[in-house]
């Protein structure tokens, strides 16, 4: 499978932040200015303290005497007019922040339902090749959680370091303004934390990542494991189970352990720091004004003291809010570079969902023309070699062979879950199934399997599935051609009845009679039967290939079949040989075991059911 090169987890998480900002940029710009203000407001609110502290405390004649526009001349404002501007400006930044909280909370869940529709957009459209290396549970992990990581963080992370950035730059140059001395110490010590933090923080992220991916490879498989509960439940394998879990959680445990021991380094440096910038300011003035004769320095230090301690948390939040948001980053590297995995894996097939030609119907042959067909996924191993064959309108096919000879692989080709390696399958003895617009052709196509596909949601919904527009009546109408009408009757809810998932309400005689309605009610000209009566006891089976028999009138039926029940009436069977052998023989079911050969031997030695 062609996968794009691989960005970093940091790259990839800025690179979805941007794609969604930039896709709904009209509805986010405003919050551009909404953060210049507040980052203002940082400015303002210790500048506004000071102000208001030396107003109150300073005497007239220490006012006259003042000096610097910053410190004591109170912008040419009463000290009530810089109550009452700062009052004003309080209530205007709790409504800027309220709008921005809003903002972002909407956005983060905007991101969230984007990126979930376009994972889950790009796994239904993924050729079925895709799954065969995948678990499911892994994959839903990603849906689920990836997604929702990533949109919270896309709003916590740039809001965060973006604020915490400006708060160090304001913080910084109000220390500076004030008293620059002490400011210069406060600076050294800052950049000294600073260093440590990055040191701590590069060597955790890294712990993080391990830890994320460990977390869901077990979650993963632990999906995985629940799911099968019905082979768990009828094994008795509780036990073993439970064991399995708690191993697969060892390996989350010794990789998350660590992690306690770089967290707490990481607070004991964060708040090392806030001591420590908080003491500088009193034993520096200490030791820089000390000597002075007269105590107007000391005593000028003091009165601005309270906005220069403000200034100054302005250096250790930063800090603090950083260490908070370490983790979710590491996390969100992690889902967004899954998230892009899947984005930007691409599909071997090329579906034509929104081009290729449109066929009105096929009431034509299928030819199979020099088809030669390997798995992709295990190319060596070669399935069909050069297979030639034409399934005419309006007759029944039935193929048979050992197992692993390629029977259902035959059923896979016609449904275009894989290509053919090489040659052509023709539709209408014409186009090349490659060239036509799948989900119209497979609106002519009918696919009955063995464990008949059941969605969660109501009995109509599941008859209607694959012809949305039918209306109830036909609906009801192919139940009761297919028997079903009087059990669907019967329960309380009627053809409203949620059934659950996978059907887990009906048995298989039911399950596969609702399957034989869908196909009353789609009518497709080829029906592709697929060991569709294997799983039922003989009685059940009789009736139901009595319904698939008269479903097969008057189309092409492909039936890949075990049993000679399901094989005796078709018009033509092809027998298959095994290793890659292709087709063997062919003809009726009389002339084939008459003769001798391939279909008389494994009809003999009983490896077709009678
Ligand atoms: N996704 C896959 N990737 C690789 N090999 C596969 C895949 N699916 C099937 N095969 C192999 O292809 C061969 C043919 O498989 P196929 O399912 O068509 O056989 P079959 O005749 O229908 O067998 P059975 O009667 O047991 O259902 C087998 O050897 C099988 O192991």
């Amino acid at each position: 499978m062609k996968k794009k090169k691989e960005i970093s987890n940091s790259r990839a998480f800025i690179y979805l932040f941007f794609k969604y900002y930039k896709q709904d940029f009209k509805k986010n710009w405003w919050v551009i200015p909404n953060f210049v203000f507040w980052a203002l407001m940082l400015f303002l609110a210790p500048l506004l303290t000071n102000q208001i502290n030396l107003a109150l405390s300073l005497t007239d004649a220490q006012k006259a005497a003042s000096t610097g526009f910053w410190l004591v001349r109170f912008w040419g404002l009463e000290t009530t007019q810089l109550i009452i501007i700062s009052v004003a400006l309080l209530f205007f930044n709790l409504f800027n922040s309220f709008l921005f909280n809003w903002w972002s909370n909407t956005f983060a869940k905007q991101i969230e339902t984007h990126l979930r529709n376009e994972v889950l957009e790009k796994l239904i459209r993924q050729d079925i090749s895709y799954y065969s290396d995948k678990k499911i549970g892994e994959l839903l992990t990603n849906v689920i959680s990836d997604a929702q990581v990533v949109g919270n963080q896309a709003v916590d992370i740039p809001m965060n370091v973006a604020s915490a950035f400006f708060q160090s730059i304001i913080g910084l140059s109000l220390t500076f303004i004030l008293e620059w001395r002490i400011a210069l110490v406060g600076c050294v010590i800052f950049v000294l934390i600073l260093i440590a933090f990055f040191g701590c923080y590069i060597a955790l992220v890294k712990k993080w990542e391990k830890v994320r991916l460990t977390l869901e490879k077990t979650n993963g498989n632990v999906i995985d494991r629940v799911i099968s509960i019905r082979l768990i439940k009828s094994t008795g394998t509780e036990d073993y189970e439970t064991q399995y879990f708690k191993d697969k959680h060892v390996d989350y445990y010794d990789q998350g352990r660590p992690i306690g021991k770089w967290l707490s380094l990481f607070s004991v440096i964060v708040f090392a720091g806030d001591f420590l910038l908080l003491f500088t300011a009193p034993v520096f003035a200490a030791v820089f004004f000390a000597g002075d004769s007269d105590t107007t320095r000391m005593q000028a230090f003091f009165q601005i003291f309270p906005a220069f301690v403000m200034a100054q948390g302005m250096l250790t939040g930063p800090i603090i809010t950083l260490f908070v948001i370490s983790g979710g980053a590491a996390m969100a590297g992690v889902s967004s570079s899954r998230i892009l995995k899947t984005l930007n894996a691409e599909s071997i097939l090329d579906f034509h969902y929104h081009e290729g030609k449109e066929i009105k119907d096929l009431k034509g042959d299928i030819v199979f023309k020099n088809v030669k067909f390997r798995y992709p996924e295990k190319p060596e191993n070669l399935i069909l070699p050069n297979f030639n064959f034409t399934l005419q309108y309006g007759k029944s096919y039935a193929f048979v062979g050992e197992t692993g000879s390629g029977k259902s692989t035959i059923a896979k080709l016609l449904l275009r879950f894989y290509d053919p390696s090489e040659g052509q399958i023709l539709i209408n003895n014409k186009d090349d199934l490659k060239d036509l617009n799948l989900s119209h052709y497979l609106n002519h196509v009918g696919y009955v399997e063995q464990e008949p596909q059941i969605l969660f949601g109501t009995v109509l919904e599941n008859i209607k599935y694959g012809k949305f527009d039918a209306t109830d009546d036909d609906a009801i109408e192919a139940c009761k051609k297919a028997e079903l009408h009087a059990l669907v009757m019967s329960w309380p809810e009627g053809y409203q009845t949620v059934l659950g998932e996978r059907g887990f309400m009906l048995s298989g005689g039911q399950k596969q009679r609702l399957v034989i309605a869908r196909m009353i009610l789609k009518n497709p000209e080829l029906l592709i039967l697929d060991e569709a009566t294997s799983a039922l006891d003989n009685i059940v089976e009789k009736e139901i290939q009595n319904k698939l028999n008269q479903l097969m009138k008057g189309r092409t039926s492909v039936t890949i079949a075990h049993k000679l029940s399901t094989i005796k009436n078709v018009d033509h069977i092809i027998v298959l040989g095994a290793n890659g052998a292709g087709i063997v023989q062919e003809g009726t079911f009389n002339e084939l075991t008459k003769k001798e050969g391939h279909f008389k031997n494994l009809y003999e030695a009983g490896k077709i059911d009678k």
